[in-house]
This record gives structure tokens, C-alpha cells and sequence, in this order.
């Protein structure tokens, strides 16, 4: 806990500034409630007390390995404390048992490599520096030693490196549980090379990070009695579908799709490909490479890693056949049709491009083009053909690309859980998180609500183990802990999960009422919730909606909720694809029972995320929990360069804050 130390002239204090959050500085005047401090860039400022903090004088200029060391517990001791360290390429510090990991956005190879892993080996927690290896070996101890399972939580904004710590996380248990000088497809090698797969499939570049995860991650690795591998099993959350069709300026889409442009010359035949920048799905944003990234060199890794998670070469070749088949779609414009409110493909360009899609998803191209343009409506006596104009076609197309695109990834992730397989007697798991962190931005839309309900809920998840592990302690020590203070955030869960009642059901009550819209879901969001102290309506606005998260306020848009929520595939869609001559692509649409394909068993994104996060959190609860916060330590993605504001702005959302006093 932080001590506050007396603050007279002469003292070494921080106070607070506009570009650095904070700046030391000596005290030049105590005038009651005010201080006035001459800092160390020569300024003078005059402060209020409450926001001045004493500065330890005898602060160590390489700092400590483990926040709780300070001298004072504040905001710019820790601050100064990351700081000092990752100048000096320390990039690990420890709080408590929460391991911080600032993103050093440099190769540190010495770190990592087997040596180091021998080391970490058994070694008492906090005995050596503080490393993600040593993370991993508690939990594996923990769980082979006390037969309790547990978890390793690692969480960060975009880019801040969760999947390099989770990474780690993973290879250091797979050395420990690996079989000794094994050979050929072990299941921990598969374990993995599923990153490579999923990451082709799942991770493009953004602006906030060159290989951003577009995707949530759980790998729940599963032991024998004698802590050996014995299965593992990966669920994923939410893809971003949108991505497959729409990207913004310096971004691009999934990896895959680029590998497949720089596939062998008979490839490129094979499947008419060339140039990304021929392709519409890729071109909309004039950005093509990745610096450092050889694609023809990781389109190989990926065939290689597939061939170790078991995927056949009859199942790779299906699978990029529909990845270049969703390039050629995109490619596919459309025109005025001849009749009022219909469309056709607009040239002998885009025929060519149908055709090729259909000779890839091997249906027939008649059957495609129909199936972008038409719709047919079923009435109680009959079947009537409904055209679509060129504007409707064209999200009929991007809707079938989004579509085939998505069963493609689960269809993935299902073949690496069976081909990894699963050990029904293993009492044993530990299982790693690698999951979006809390998201604001200028415009934030149904996805960044669904990722901030995760961190809220995970945030419980981590309040109630800090206030049980306080409880813990202090009747260890016989402290009377009635006082302890538990930081509950139960009423913004309500708010958004709450069944019946809560955002989401109103959401999907929204979703199934023809008449609706954005508009008439906001009106009702505001009705409902004119009186919760979590919910606000900005001013000037007639759809958006705030909720005052725990890390803070965002406002969100709803234009694109209902829409973003509706999960269901174009019956037209399904019967296309689901006729391939391609047992692959028709096997990612298998037929539907007569029940669940009526249209009237409404499913909703909200509430099968909502259900995943339920589940999750049941299997996180009965598993000793252990954290990781990634810090981005800019937003250049340069080595060297720690911006205190931006570092500040991440630790206060991490919500590490309250554990830190
Ligand atoms: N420990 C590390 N050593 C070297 N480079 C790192 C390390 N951690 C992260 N990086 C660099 O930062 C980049 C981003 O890291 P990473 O992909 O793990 O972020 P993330 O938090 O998973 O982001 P997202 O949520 O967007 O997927 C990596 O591609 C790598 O270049």
C-alpha cells in the first residue's frame, strides 16, 4: 500500500504534467492545501497537495523488478519505475504475482531461447527476473503439485503483445510437457503449429499492430498424471467478418489471402490469380506489404504447419480453391438488369470473375449469379422470384464472401481441436487467454461493445480473485477484512446481460420486430434506462448510447447493431454451396433440419457471444487464475520510444490500478 510521506520545501515530489502525466521536481513553497514545485524541465507549477506525490530519493535508477519493492505505490512511481526498466530493455516487472510486459517491438531472442527456458525450470517465483517463462512454470507446478488446474489471463490493447507472451506461454509448456527427443506429428508440436494456421487465417494487419489477432482465443491445454501433453483444445470468439469485404485506409485484409497471391506459378494459374492490387476485396486500401514479410515464404510455413496439425493435401487445396474463389467474387460488379429493380454482372470482367468462382467453389455459375441476384420469397401458396438491384446484389455477394468465409474458419478450428484430439481423463489443464482488451474509440460500433462486455466480465473474474486472495491473507495474518473493499461492477453486467431486460435482449427483441430500427432500439434503450447510473444519453444525439464502463466512458453508435447481430445465412446462399460438387465446400453448409431453418428461430451474435462468455468464465473459475497486462508502450510500433501518457492510459483500463493500492 502506498505510503504518503510528509511533503515540506526541499522535498523530491511529482506532480502532474500536460505532456509527460508526470514530472519530478523539488518542493519551493508549502502554502497550506497548495505546493509549489520547481520541476526538473525548469518550470514552476503550483499544485494542489492531494495531487503531488512524493518522490523516493533513494530510488534505484534501474528500478525494481517487482512494483511492490517501491518506496511509494503511485501512479508515477510505477510509472518511472516501467520506465527506468524498459530503457534498459527490461521489459518484464513483476506486481505481486501479475506479471506487466511491456512490448519491446524488438527482437530479443536471448530472451526466450532454451537456455533460458532450463532456467526458469522449477526455479522459485521471483527468483529470477521477471519472464512470462516463470508465469508458465508456477501454473504448471501449481497444477502437477496440487492437482488444480489453472489459467493464465494475458490481456492488453491491440498490439500491446498478448499472442507473442501467449506465444511464449505456450512453447515453454509444451517443453516442459513434451514428450523427451520426440519425433513426428506430437501433439504438442500441433499444439503448436496452430498458431501459424490460425494466424493466417485470423490476423491481418491494422493500424495498431502488423499481425492483429481479429479474433479472441482460448488454448485449454490438458496434462496427464505425470504433467505430460495429453490433448488440447482451442476455442475462438468473435471473428471479424467484416474484414473479408471492407477495409479502411492503411490496412489490410487476412493474411491468407495475400499468401495465396504469392502461391507457385502453376497456382496462380490454377486458381487465375496475380497481384493483389487486381483483387477489390484487397485494393480498397492501396496497402499490399508488410515490411519484413515474405508472403511466398509464409504461404510454405503455413502448407507446413498444416501438414503437422494433420490437415490433408486434398483439405489444403480446398482451402485455398475457396480462398481464391471469395478474391475472384469480390471482383464480381454489377449493373442495371433489364427489368425495373434487377441486376446482372456488369461486364465480360465480371462474368469471368463469376466463372471462376463457380469453378472454384465447383457450382454452378448459373446457380452463383442467380444466388446474388435474386431472392425467393415463400408464400403460403407459392415460390416468387423477387429481383435484387445492382446496390443489393452487391451485399448479397459481399454477405456469401463473409459467409463462406467464417464457416471456413470454424471449419478450421474444429479440424485442429479433432486432429490435436482431446483426453477425456485428463484431470489437468491450463489454460491461456489471449483476448482482445477494453476498446474506445472515435466510433465504436456492436464489436467493440461485445469486447468490452468480455473485459467487464473478466474484470470481475479478476476482483473477485484479488478480494478473495486479500480475504486470504488477512485471515492468514487474523486482520479483521469486514473492511476490505470489493470493487464490484455487477450493475454495468446487468445493464448489458441482464435476462429479460438488460441491452442485449432488447437488442435481439429489436432484431426479430419487423418494423424496426436503430433509431426505435435507442428510444427504447433510453426509456429503459433513463435512471441506470451506468447508462447516458449524449446530448445531441438521437441514437448513440454511453455506458460508463469500468475503464471508463464509451459511446456507442448504433447504426449497425441490428444488422451485426443478425446471424443467418441466405437460404439462396446455403442451397448454392451446400450443392458443390466440392465435398469440402458443401460440408461447410451442411443442410439444416426442417426445425432450425425456419426463419422464425431468430439467432443472434449477442447472445451466442454472451453464452461463450458464460462458459468461459465457468471453466476460468474452476482454475487458479494468473495474469499478464501487455502494455504498448507507443503507437509508433517503434523500439525504444515509452510515450508515459499513452502507458498511463493502459494501466488505468487494465483496471490494475485498484490492485495496485
Ligand atoms: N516479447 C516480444 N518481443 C519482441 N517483439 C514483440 C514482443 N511482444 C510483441 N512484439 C511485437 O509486437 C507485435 C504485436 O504483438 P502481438 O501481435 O502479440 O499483439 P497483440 O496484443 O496480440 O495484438 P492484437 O490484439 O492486435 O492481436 C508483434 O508482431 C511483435 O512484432
Amino acid at each position: 500500500m502506498a505510503a504518503q510521506a510528509s511533503i515540506a520545501v526541499g522535498s523530491q515530489v511529482w506532480v502532474e504534467d500536460p505532456d509527460e502525466a508526470w514530472i519530478d521536481g523539488e518542493v519551493l513553497k508549502v502554502n497550506g492545501d497548495t505546493i509549489t514545485v520547481k520541476c526538473s524541465n525548469e518550470k514552476t507549477v503550483t499544485a494542489k497537495a492531494s495531487h503531488v506525490h512524493a518522490k523516493d530519493p533513494e530510488e534505484s535508477p534501474c528500478g525494481v523488478d517487482d512494483m511492490t519493492k517501491l518506496a511509494y505505490l503511485h501512479e508515477p512511481g510505477v510509472l518511472q519505475n516501467l520506465k527506468s526498466r524498459y530503457d534498459m530493455n527490461e521489459i518484464y516487472t513483476y506486481t505481486g504475482s501479475i506479471l506487466i510486459a511491456v512490448n519491446p517491438f524488438r527482437r530479443l531472442p536471448h530472451l526466450y531461447d532454451i537456455q533460458m527456458m532450463e532456467q526458469y525450470k522449477g526455479a522459485d517465483f521471483g527468483e529470477l527476473s521477471p519472464h512470462p517463462f516463470a508465469v508458465a512454470d508456477v501454473a504448471y507446478r501449481l497444477m502437477l503439485n496440487e492437482g488444480i488446474s489453472q489459467s493464465i489471463l494475458v490481456s492488453g490493447e491491440s498490439g500491446a503483445g498478448k499472442t507473442e507472451s501467449t506465444k511464449m506461454i505456450m512453447r515453454y509448456l509444451a517443453y516442459m510437457g513434451g514428450k523427451a527427443a520426440s519425433e513426428g506429428r506430437t501433439v504438442e508440436k500441433q499444439v503448436l503449429q496452430s498458431n501459424p494456421v490460425l494466424e493466417a487465417f485470423g490476423n491481418a494487419k491494422t493500424v495498431r499492430n502488423n499481425n492483429s489477432s481479429r479474433f479472441g482465443k482460448f488454448v485449454e491445454i490438458q496434462f496427464d498424471q505425470k504433467g505430460r501433453i495429453s490433448g488440447a483444445a482451442v476455442r475462438t470468439y468473435l471473428l471479424e467478418r467484416s474484414r473479408v469485404c471492407q477495409i479502411s485506409e492503411s490496412e489490410r485484409n487476412y493474411h491468407c489471402f495475400y499468401m495465396i497471391c504469392a502461391g507457385s506459378p502453376e497456382e496462380q494459374e490454377k486458381y487465375k490469380l496475380g497481384d493483389p492490387s487486381t483483387f477489390h476485396y484487397l485494393n480498397q486500401s492501396n496497402c499490399y506489404k508488410i515490411d519484413g514479410l515474405d508472403e511466398s515464404k509464409e504461404y510454405l510455413e503455413t502448407r507446413k504447419a498444416m501438414d503437422i496439425i494433420g490437415i490433408s493435401s486434398e483439405e489444403q487445396e480446398a482451402i485455398f480453391r475457396i480462398v481464391a474463389a471469395i478474391l475472384h467474387l469480390g471482383n464480381v460488379e454489377f449493373a442495371e438488369g433489364d427489368d425495373v429493380d434487377s441486376s446482372k454482372p456488369k461486364n465480360e470482367k465480371s462474368m469471368f470473375h463469376l466463372r471462376t468462382a463457380a469453378e472454384l467453389f465447383m457450382c454452378d455459375e448459373k446457380a452463383l449469379e442467380d444466388s446474388l441476384c435474386k431472392r425467393i420469397i415463400v408464400t403460403r401458396d407459392e415460390n416468387i422470384v423477387k429481383t435484387l438491384d445492382a446496390e443489393a446484389a452487391k451485399g448479397s455477394r459481399d454477405a456469401l464472401a463473409k459467409t463462406v468465409y467464417s464457416r471456413l474458419f470454424d471449419w478450421l478450428v474444429t479440424k485442429i481441436n479433432n486432429s490435436i484430439g482431446q483426453d477425456p481423463t485428463s484431470k489437468c489443464l491450463i489454460g491461456v487467454l489471449d483476448i482482445y482488451g477494453f476498446e474506445s474509440f472515435k466510433t465504436n460500433s456492436f464489436e467493440q461493445f461485445c469486447i468490452n462486455l468480455t473485459n467487464e466480465k473478466l474484470q470481475q473474474h479478476f476482483n473477485q480473485h484479488v478480494f478473495k486472495m486479500e480475504q486470504e491473507e488477512y485471515t492468514k495474518e487474523e486482520i479483521d477484512w469486514s473492511y476490505i473493499e470489493f470493487v464490484d461492477n455487477q450493475d454495468i453486467l446487468d445493464l448489458i446481460d441482464k435476462k429479460p431486460g438488460g441491452i442485449i435482449a432488447l437488442l435481439d427483441e429489436a432484431c426479430m420486430l419487423p418494423r424496426s430500427t436503430h433509431e426505435t432500439f435507442a428510444q427504447k434503450l433510453y426509456q429503459t434506462f433513463k435512471n441506470h447510473k451506468r447508462f447516458v444519453k449524449p446530448k445531441l444525439s438521437r441514437s448513440d448510447f454511453t455506458i460508463c464502463h469500468y475503464a471508463g466512458d464509451v459511446t456507442y453508435q448504433t447504426e449497425l447493431f441490428l444488422d451485426k447481430n443478425k446471424d443467418y445465412v441466405i437460404a439462396e446462399h446455403q442451397a448454392l454451396l451446400g450443392a458443390s460438387g466440392c465435398s469440402f465446400v458443401s460440408g461447410l453448409f451442411p443442410l439444416l433440419s426442417d426445425d432450425s431453418s425456419k426463419s422464425s428461430k431468430f439467432s443472434s451474435i449477442g447472445s451466442r457471444f454472451k453464452q461463450q462468455l458464460q462458459s468461459l468464465l465457468e471453466t476460468l473459475s474452476s482454475t487458479e487464475p494468473h495474469y499478464i497486462r501487455c502494455v504498448k508502450p507507443n503507437s509508433l510500433l517503434k523500439p525504444a520510444i515509452f510515450e508515459n501518457q499513452n502507458v498511463l492510459q493502459q494501466l488505468r483500463c487494465g483496471g490494475l490500478w485498484k490492485q495496485l493500492g
